[in-house]
């Protein structure tokens, strides 16, 4: 099934364009309160648009002008499943009864629904607790019912909103490998904020931020390659936009930034992003000259731990640096720095 989405809902601020071809996931990333689960709400029928149309293999699942709905299939009749961050079972019923309850309101026979149910739980790996009431499930267990749930329906747009995020980290591993594999064949929008889920389950993700979408792309362009702060947040890179001076980025705050450019051919003043890893970033007390560098003056804003290492963060720029030269400057928030990059390490390019 193929989405296509275009939806307005001037009460929220909400304007998004989306599609997602046959087969495929789209990650929906952003902040809190950009818009994600608006887009969800949409799609599903939980919220009707001001302007704009739902549609699914070109069926119109909704279509409205200026608030008035010209075309409206109501949430049950839509084959749309919303799998939200809570597992919300039917505590009175079986897992098996909950699995197979889609398949049953769709007509099926209980001997066949039942089937379904115990094939949808072997794809989550719980065949096993079939007979258990939803109230005896872990947090990670129940939740992977409600996905066999979903599943079970055979919805023709599958949408799971933040469905790692009332978990335990210690359960997520294991949904999200049943998801890895369910998801193979099944059009879907997932909405996270973890970019683990955006790595292994979608193949594209979209950024959405203030109730627009700032940045579209393949996964792995858009994580190695990302245009927007947010989007290069998860990614885990620092991020300067500008517009481009022939031999580097000027950035609003007057910086120019040198790095490997994608070469001739590019006009003065287009819009450019450089893009370094925290890793890549020295911090020191005095500003620092010699090979092909760039440096940013910066207030430390906070010390974080990051594996063998401290994330130290000045406002919008992040370095990882040692313990050790974290006692040797006697690193404190407030304190003045230099970060130093060298231009080598910089990856610059249009957009
Ligand atoms: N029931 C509601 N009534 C009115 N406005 C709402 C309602 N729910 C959300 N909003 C507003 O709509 C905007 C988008 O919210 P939404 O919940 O879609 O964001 P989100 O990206 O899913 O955020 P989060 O990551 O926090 O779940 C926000 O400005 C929010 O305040």
């Amino acid at each position: 099934m193929t989405l296509t989405f275009a939806a307005t809902l001037p009460d929220r601020g909400f304007d998004v364009e989306l599609d997602v071809a046959e087969g495929r996931t789209l990650a929906l990333l952003g902040p809190n309160g950009a818009g994600k689960s608006t887009a969800l709400g949409l799609a599903a029928g939980t919220l009707r648009p001001h302007d704009g149309h739902v549609t699914l293999d070109g069926r119109p699942l909704v279509h409205a002008e200026a608030g008035r709905t010209r075309t409206w299939v109501p949430p049950h009749a839509r084959q749309v499943a919303l799998l939200a961050q809570e597992a919300l079972l039917f505590p009175h019923l079986s897992v098996r009864q909950n699995v197979a309850f889609g398949p049953r309101s769709q007509g099926a026979r209980r001997r066949e629904a039942d089937a379904a149910a115990d094939r949808r739980l072997a794809d989550v790996g719980l065949a096993s607790l079939a007979d258990r009431a939803p109230s005896t499930l872990s947090g990670g267990q129940a939740q992977r019912v409600a996905v066999a749930r979903a599943l079970a329906a055979e919805p023709r747009l599958l949408l799971l909103d933040e469905p790692m995020a009332a978990l335990d980290v210690e359960v997520t591993p294991a949904l999200r490998q049943s998801l890895k594999h369910l998801l193979a064949e099944q059009t879907t929008v997932i909405t996270t904020h973890d970019v683990l889920d955006a790595l292994l389950l979608a193949d594209e993700i979209a950024v959405i931020d203030g109730g627009r979408v700032v940045e579209r792309g393949a996964t792995a362009d858009v994580l190695a390659r990302p245009r927007s702060t947010f989007a290069a947040k998860i990614a885990g890179l620092n991020l300067l936009a500008g517009t481009w001076t022939g031999d580097g980025v000027r950035t609003t705050a007057g910086e120019v930034v040198h790095g490997h450019a994608p070469g001739d051919g590019l006009a003065v003043g287009v819009p450019m992003t450089a893009v370094f890893r925290p890793a890549a970033v020295s911090v020191y007390l005095d500003e620092q000259h010699g090979s092909p560098r760039n440096t940013f003056r910066g207030t430390v804003t906070s010390l974080e731990p990051r594996g063998d290492l401290v994330r130290v963060r000045t406002g919008h720029l992040a370095a990882d640096v040692t313990p050790q030269s974290v006692a040797e400057l006697s690193l404190v928030p407030g304190a003045q720095v230099w970060l130093s990059v060298k231009a080598a390490e910089v990856d610059v390019y249009p957009g």
